[in-house]
């Protein structure tokens, strides 16, 4: 049976409270349409470009409001929802850049710390030290969901594609890519990127954006997308915060896997200097 997607796109700021109450507003109205899984974006909970100050804001998992809050929310309406990610204080002074699979009963059912931490200097003029505040996670999470299973990742993972193909390869039929991407270079890679996503793990492509300016002079991309496992673009959001749907049928899965297998035909190769050190 096909079942609607969601995903959610906001602009979100630098404190915690408005944020939730922003993307609750969203998730709600998402419900009301019918969606059963909604996604929202990267750092949904705050966009905070100073390092102390998001230090100094971050709270703990176990004592963070947000996870309280979409907990309650999940249960509310009775839906599976993926909090793209939330900044969570660790114990050695760092964060994880974590995202979180709330299932209908309020429970935690899957959480997933971005392995790729984005360390770039964009042409734009802004600079990005994101493994100077976090921890990156060293786990590709595959779960279930009621329809199949979904594998998660976070923003500048869309940039590995090893990854992806390991998480179609362990059984996922749904990726997540919660993002918060630069203007600058959502332009010129992001549809490509979660397209090319899309078609090469015959997966459906969830990626829930943030958009617009955000303090420190960032501007975020939009454009959250839903991409089917042919390649197809099913919904774009544009440049304004609210919600894209889809129906989702997970019979277009095996239907792309049938026209093209590729995923069945990886192969082992040698590369040039290991050829050589063979005395080939
Ligand atoms: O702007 C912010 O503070 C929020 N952004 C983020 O939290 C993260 C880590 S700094 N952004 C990305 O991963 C962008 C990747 C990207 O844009 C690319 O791969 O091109």
């Amino acid at each position: 049976m096909p079942f609607k997607a969601a995903c959610i796109q906001i602009n979100a700021g630098r404190e915690i409270a408005p944020n939730i109450e922003m993307a609750s507003d969203l998730i709600r109205q998402a419900a009301d349409q019918g969606a059963e899984l909604i996604v929202t974006p990267e750092n949904t909970t705050m966009i905070e470009p100073d390092k102390e100050a998001q230090r100094a804001k971050t709270p703990r998992e176990a004592d963070h409001p947000a996870v309280a809050a979409f907990a309650d929310l999940a249960r509310e309406r009775g839906i599976w929802l993926v909090i793209g990610s939330m900044s969570m204080a660790l114990d050695d002074g760092r964060a994880a850049n974590r995202s979180f699979l709330f299932a209908p009963d309020g429970n935690i059912a899957a959480r997933y710390d971005k392995i790729h931490m984005f360390d770039v200097d964009v042409p734009d003029g802004q600079t990005y030290r994101e493994s100077a505040n976090f921890r990156p996670g060293e786990q590709g999470v595959v779960t279930d969901l009621p329809w199949g299973k979904l594998g998660m990742t976070i923003c500048y993972d869309l940039r590995f594609a090893y990854l992806y193909r390991a998480l179609a390869k362990a059984g996922a039929g749904i990726l997540t890519v919660p993002a918060a991407f630069t203007q600058f270079t959502g332009k010129a890679h992001w549809h490509i990127l979660l397209r090319a996503r899309a078609i090469e793990t015959g997966c459906f492509v969830l990626a829930p954006a943030q958009t617009g300016e955000h303090a420190g002079g960032r501007h975020t991309y939009g454009h959250s997308l839903i991409v089917a496992p042919w390649g197809e673009i099913l919904a774009d959001a544009g440049e304004a915060p609210g919600i894209i749907y889809a129906d989702i049928d997970m019979q277009r899965v095996r239907d792309a896997r049938r026209m093209i297998p590729a995923l069945e035909h990886d192969r082992t190769f040698k590369l040039p200097e290991e050829t050589r050190a063979a005395g080939e």
